[in-house]
């Protein structure tokens, strides 16, 4: 039988995870702060040690060392409701066995406990390095479930040297995600180096990766240090990885294997050694399947993969992120009326954060002043991913299938649908009309072909101002 010692001032919790103990054979004790957590871990030497972050005193990660000094190497499971990226880089610095996010279920909780009391505690990796000062810090903001999860995954691969591949949307934060992976590891002072390889052309992508040598080709006069040489002790970033044309993607597996790169025109290695972070939009295991990215290399990048969520399943974030964008928009943030968030929160976001952020600044401009209206915000913009060929008909016809499906399937609209996608339609039309006819009724109204008075009326019920 082993003992277990809770210290959590939520008692349900103390409750539920005394049940398991019971239940699994241990023994539990409870207490509802750190201090009094201390004061009992003197007497009872628990072997595991459960251990919530919001606590009324000493918060939880803080305790971590003082408990360390009572209890040594004993396992620590923390547990936290608030995952934001400050608690989970700290918890896993703190050198925690676990950490396990709330709401967990039982047999969470049970594995974690099992999982510890199997274990014997590992002494490295618990050595507490200053965390970087919050305003350093890319500012990934969340709160929902995935987005904690995002931030435990950070956290963990931050702590270590491994390549990451990291999946997801365009918008979606891929990039954001990189440089927080890159400030919480232990290379944070060294240089994170971002290329866009779609953006490079195909011409200059070797030497802009692996450097040249003077007189390399016509026109190099002086050598010059290729990209893989800059991030030498940092992070290289390699944005839209499944674009990188094969015969450079084996001279980047050399680079990443061996810890050097062969410049263009060069005959002598040059070292560096740095974490590849890699970024797709498009399903690299497909590319790979296909024939058109190399395997060794898919295989050496998703030693960690990281899949990042859509914004469409985290919309419960989406006013804390207005929140967030529209106080950079200085000098004086603007209110958004409740009916703009709904409006904002009911969209399919196919642009992601990125498109929400355009959205908000657009928003700002063109509000002038006082709250910020469903008017104010710019169209949604469609999905561009269902073809992808510039067909926009087709794409209009996806969006709008896409669109329909979503009002149908939502009980609070029934009856209401066809009404509302058409205005939905509607507004974006005409508000274009307006605003290529600078505002005036009759051309606009001429190149719509309809009644300048209809159109007026049609403004006004959409209140779309003059
Ligand atoms: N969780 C977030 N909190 C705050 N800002 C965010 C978040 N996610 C993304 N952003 C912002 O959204 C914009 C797009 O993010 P980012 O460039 O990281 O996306 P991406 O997935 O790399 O896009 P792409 O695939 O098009 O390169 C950036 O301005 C970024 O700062």
């Amino acid at each position: 039988m082993s003992k277990i010692l809770v210290v959590d001032d939520e008692q349900s919790i103390c409750w539920g995870i005394t049940k398991v103990a019971t239940m699994l054979g241990h023994e539990a004790e409870v207490a509802a702060s750190a201090e009094e957590g201390l004061r009992l871990a003197q007497t009872s030497k628990p072997d595991v040690l459960v251990l919530d972050v919001r606590l009324p005193g000493i918060d939880g990660i803080t305790a971590v060392e003082q408990f360390r000094q009572v209890l040594g190497d004993v396992p620590i499971i923390i547990i936290t409701a608030f995952g934001d990226m400050q608690t989970a880089v700290r918890a896993v610095r703190s050198g925690a066995f676990e950490y396990l996010l709330k709401p967990f279920d039982v047999a969470e909780i049970r594995a974690a406990i099992e999982r510890a009391l199997r274990t014997s505690p590992v002494a490295e990796n618990t050595a507490e390095t200053a965390a970087p000062a919050a305003g350093d810090e890319p500012q990934l903001v969340g709160q929902t479930p995935v987005m904690q999860e995002l931030f435990k995954q950070i956290a963990l691969v931050a702590a270590t040297d491994t390549s990451v591949l990291l999946q997801g949307e365009s918008g979606a934060g891929k990039e954001l995600v990189a440089r927080a992976i890159h400030q919480h590891s232990a290379s944070a002072d060294r240089p994170f180096v971002a290329v866009n390889v779609a953006a490079l052309s195909p011409t200059v992508a070797e030497s802009e990766l692996f450097g040249h040598v003077a007189g390399a080709y016509t026109g190099a006069q002086r050598g010059r240090d290729g990209l893989l040489v800059q991030a030498n002790g940092g992070t290289l970033f390699l944005d839209e990885v499944a674009d990188i044309p094969l015969p450079i993607q084996v001279k980047l597996l050399r680079a990443v294997e061996q810890g050097e790169v062969l410049p263009v025109g060069a005959d002598q290695p040059v070292k560096t050694r740095f974490r590849i972070i890699g970024a797709s939009h498009q399903n690299l295991k497909q590319r790979v399947q296909e024939g058109e990215f190399r395997h060794d290399l898919y295989f050496r990048l998703c030693a960690f993969e990281i899949v990042i969520p859509p914004l469409r399943q985290r919309a419960d974030d989406i006013p804390l992120l207005v929140q967030h964008f529209a106080s950079h928009l200085a000098p004086t943030p603007r209110a958004f009326a409740e009916e703009t968030l709904a409006e904002l929160a009911r969209r399919p976001w196919h642009g992601n954060v990125r498109e929400l952020r355009n959205a908000i600044e657009h928003a700002h401009v063109v509000a002038r002043s006082g709250l910020v209206m469903p008017e104010h915000l710019p169209p949604a913009q469609p999905s561009f991913q269902a073809t992808g060929d510039g067909n926009h008909e087709q794409q209009l016809t996806e969006a709008s299938r896409a669109r329909a499906d979503e009002l149908l399937s939502d009980p609070a609209l029934a009856g209401d649908v066809y009404n509302r996608f058409l205005s939905e339609v509607e507004r974006p039309l005409l508000n274009r009309a307006m605003d290529r006819f600078s505002g005036e009724y009759a051309p606009a109204a001429r190149a719509l072909g309809l009644h300048r008075t209809t159109l007026k009326k049609k403004l006004e019920e959409y209140e779309v101002p003059e």
